[in-house]
């Protein structure tokens, strides 16, 4: 009866990639203070014995690193690696230890590009493990749950920190410090309680199995760079970036309702003018830019970033360029996904 309900379980690759969930520090009371990417997956898992109560996990290093470093080619390594993962039989789910940093945007470039139904779980945390009130532990058990969950299949990826369960769309990284970090501004998909999931939304984008791009076509990511919209700002940082070779589009963090300054309309109408894309984000941490409002966006050919946040529209316009270098259809994506 035993061995019948073991292998019932789901069966969790845990893929660790560094991070703070992967931390540790000289003592206790060091909750800010730490090296981060020390630990190994094994000791990770072995340090939450309670996920065999949920799960049967298999772990696998695929780097260990702290995600501010992480790389375009770090990026295609873990897509691929998690594309081919989700594609064996004795898989069920997967779920990725991450650093926070940036873990909102490694979510949604899985999210745009792997084409399964089996739930993708990224998780980190806040705090090492060596410390008082540790997160990741409990974290970790709730991305396991989630992954092994029927519920969480064919909705994409997700974040799981803090008892929420986050699209890993919608989740940024709100807040340094406390453990409650990510939010979603359309809110979170649901909760996890004791292991169990309760689910209250969906997401309504397009995502893995209903994306037109996918990770195992995806052979590199072309150039995509961010400026940042402030007073006084000056055109040079613009004419800067826009002189990178290779620059395929730039995204402008504009202030406001994506803002740009008229001293710098100009270097983006000239790198338009060059081919290169312009995509209007803002620097606001919620809300959405409004297309043809602030800018004409229509009469320049520049494309707005929606909901998404500086960060989240540098990877989907790099994923959307892989197929298409048209304003037109860069600005459908951006509706899209
Ligand atoms: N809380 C964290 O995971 C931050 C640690 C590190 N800066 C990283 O992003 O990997």
């Amino acid at each position: 009866v035993e061995s019948v309900a073991q292998a019932s379980k789901p069966r969790i690759m845990i893929l660790a990639t560094g991070g703070t969930i992967a931390g540790t520090g000289a003592s206790s009371v060091n909750s800010a203070s730490y090296t981060a990417s020390k630990v190994a997956v094994d000791q990770l898992i072995a340090g939450v014995p309670e996920l065999s109560r949920v799960a049967e996990v298999r772990g696998e290093q695929v780097m260990q690193i702290a995600s501010e470093s992480l790389t375009n080619d770090d990026l295609l390594k873990l897509a691929r690696r998690v594309s081919v993962l989700s594609k064996r039989p004795d898989v069920d789910g997967i779920v990725i230890t991450h650093g926070t940093d940036t873990l909102e945007e490694t979510a949604y470039f899985l999210n745009l590009t792997v084409h399964t139904d089996k739930p993708i779980v990224v998780v980190g945390s806040m705090r090492p493990g060596t410390a008082l009130s540790a997160d990741g532990a409990l974290n970790l058990y709730d991305a396991v749950s989630v992954a092994g969950s029927k519920d969480a299949r064919g909705k994409g990826v997700f974040v799981t920190m803090n008892d929420e369960i986050h699209a890993g769309r919608d989740v940024t990284k709100m807040v340094n410090i406390k453990t409650e970090a990510f939010k979603s501004q359309w809110g979170p998909l649901g909760m996890v309680v004791e292991g169990k999931n309760y689910w209250f939304r969906a997401p309504i984008k397009r995502h893995t199995t209903q994306s037109e791009f996918d990770i195992d076509q995806i052979q590199t990511l072309p150039k995509v760079e961010i400026v940042y919209g402030y007073e006084n700002a000056p055109r040079a940082t613009v004419d800067a970036v826009g002189a990178s070779p290779g620059i395929q589009a730039i995204i402008h963090a504009g202030t406001g309702n994506g803002s740009v300054a008229n001293r710098i309309v100009p270097a983006l109408q000239e790198l338009r003018a060059k081919g290169v894309n312009v995509i209007r984000s803002a620097r606001v941490p919620a809300g959405f830019v409004v297309r043809n409002a602030e800018q004409p966006d229509d009469k320049y050919g520049w494309v707005v970033g929606h909901d998404l946040n500086p960060q989240k529209s540098r990877i989907l316009s790099m994923v959307a360029l892989t197929k298409t270098r048209d304003p037109k259809e860069l600005q459908r994506i951006f509706w899209e996904y």
